[in-house]
């Protein structure tokens, strides 16, 4: 069954959700917790160790009811079955999407073309361990015979962002081993993480799903003539292995047959860490703990599959993005883990959310005139609070956020804590309730400031509020987004496992990397040579 093609604004939900909203558009979330002592617990989700507060969204429950009929009737369901059970429903690239395979139990069964591919997978997941182990244990060595102090990954966009940002949000289960990760082609790049590192104990991972990628070719041939300067072609083998679906491309490069973990075209880059691709995770924090992460996106998987959308969180949190975005017209969302480990989640879910949607042409191949893809930022609180909340509480756009936090932290200092999570609570009450004008004059303003002080507040957040950081738990949050893309790519009746929108920057980079060689070049734009002449001067 290929997925549903339903324009969302022609379904009789769409109609009756832009009626409601010229109704309540104005209606403050205050009043409605006023008028609802129950409001949290109707619109709050429990499920294993996640607590998700979606109460404090701008929603009724006409709203909720509206917008799980607009799930119904653009036909989720069955999109949800097309994608796990092996259909090519990214259509364009004609492929299956079947990260969910990487994370299943060996029992499972997800069929490619009729052949059952997990068998592969956990092929390749013990090569994974057994490697892992090999490096970590020290029983593998390097040319001189030491045993791996660092890695580098070696890699870009997708094959860059999910293992930097697990490592990063993991580091609390980290090893002894250094991991390094080199993406831009700027060579400043590698030569500051070469300058970190000693030939014969670093192990370097290249990590391309088509092994044809500008940056990381250039990376992993800078790496690799600076590490034979100290060494000789044969102990390549010992120290450069690869993650790609192109095997001969990896073999030209001259790594040894042996060192390539293989990856397949039905697993987009961006949704990739599950795969070999997260060989970096697996040897910072272990097998085990890579393990853990999968067993906790195959739990999101389960519950995104099988769950009633109306306490399914990807399908809850997603519906609530498109009421903002279409209705409301909010153009981002922030993104704002109460975790310093989690610093680098925001950029990762750029690739994933904004790759991934950032489309303007619907699954019939026609412009769309409706909002598609949300824009995605934010950084860790309490940092962020401190540098653009500002925005948020008193501007005037309307920035709909996700509040992730931990009950428990990993150092478990109660105190601090206590503090962080004190802001945690505090800021998501403060963006709802804001602060009257009443309230403001009361504290004892002067008059000429009061306007200055007044928060209309009224500004929506979800909490999404987890036991404790851990390999499990993150491999639920991850897997969330991920699905909470799917559904929307749905809703919106667009195509979400293809970017074509990268190709045409990297077509004229070559174009243009060409002509730094032949004199007075005046085939572009005005502007685009003169600033080439610029360069080459
Ligand atoms: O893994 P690679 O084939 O090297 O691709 C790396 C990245 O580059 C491309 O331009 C795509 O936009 C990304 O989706 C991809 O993750």
């Amino acid at each position: 069954m290929p997925l549903p093609n339903i324009n969302p604004t022609t379904t009789n939900s769409w109609e009756k959700l832009q009626e409601h909203f010229n109704k309540i558009n104005n209606i403050h979330m205050k009043d409605l917790f006023a008028q609802d002592s129950e409001r949290a617990n109707k619109f709050t989700i429990k499920w294993d160790d996640f607590y998700v507060d979606f109460s404090k969204n701008r929603i009724t429950e006409e709203t909720f009811r509206y917008l799980l009929e607009l799930a119904d009737e653009v036909n989720l369901k069955e999109a949800i079955q097309s994608q796990f059970s092996g259909e090519k429903i990214n259509k364009t690239e004609g492929r299956a999407v079947l990260h969910t395979a990487l994370r299943a139990p060996k029992d499972a069964k997800f069929y490619v073309d009729g052949v059952n591919v997990v068998p592969e997978v956990h092929q390749v997941k013990q090569k994974i361990q057994s490697f892992t182990n090999e490096i970590v244990n020290g029983d593998r060595k390097g040319f001189t015979g030491k045993p791996f102090t660092d890695v580098v990954n070696i890699g870009i966009g997708g094959s860059d962002l999910g293992p930097a940002m697990v490592v990063e949000s993991l580091q609390y289960y980290k090893n002894h081993l250094t991991t390094h990760f080199v993406s831009n082609v700027d060579g400043d790049h590698v030569n500051e993480v070469i300058k970190k590192l000693n030939p014969e104990t670093t192990l370097f991972v290249v990590v391309s799903k088509t092994f044809t990628t500008q940056e990381t070719l250039s990376n992993a041939n800078t790496i690799k003539n600076w590490f034979l300067q100290s060494a000789t072609e044969g102990a390549i083998a010992k120290h450069f292995v690869a993650v790609s679906t192109n095997i001969d491309s990896v073999k030209k490069f001259g790594i040894d047959v042996n060192n390539i973990f293989p990856m397949w075209d039905w697993v987009g880059g961006r949704f990739s860490l599950w795969s070999a691709v997260g060989l970096s995770i697996s040897l910072a924090v272990g097998y085990n703990n890579f393990d853990s992460l999968l067993t906790g996106a195959n739990k999101m998987d389960e519950h995104f599959k099988s769950e009633d959308f109306k306490s399914n969180i990807p399908v809850v949190l997603a519906l609530i993005s498109v009421w903002y975005n279409n209705f409301f017209k909010a153009e981002s969302e922030a993104v704002i883990g109460y975790s310093q480990y989690l610093n680098q989640f925001a950029t990762y879910l750029q690739q994933g959310i904004m790759e991934s949607n950032g489309k303007s042409v619907d699954r019939n191949g026609n412009p769309i005139d409706y909002e598609t893809g949300t824009l995605i930022w934010g950084e860790p609180g309490t940092n962020s609070q401190h540098a653009f909340f500002q925005l948020i509480h008193q501007g005037t756009k309307l920035i709909p956020a996700d509040f992730i936090g931990f009950v428990k932290s990993l150092h478990g200092n109660k105190d601090h804590q206590d503090k962080l999570t004190s802001n945690f609570l505090a800021q998501t009450e403060a963006l709802l309730n804001g602060k009257t004008k009443d309230e403001v004059v009361l504290e004892g303003a002067d008059e000429s400031i009061v306007p200055f002080k007044v928060f209309k507040g009224n500004k929506p957040t979800n909490t999404i509020f987890i036991n404790k950081l851990t390999p499990e738990s993150l491999g639920k949050l991850i897997a969330m987004y991920e699905h909470k893309i799917f559904v929307q790519g749905v809703i919106w009746n667009i195509f979400s496992y293809d970017q074509f929108g990268v190709e045409l920057g990297k077509q004229l980079a070559n174009k243009i990397l060409q002509e730094f060689n032949i004199s007075n070049v005046n085939n572009h734009d005005s502007s685009t040579n003169n600033l080439l002449k610029h360069y080459k001067k």
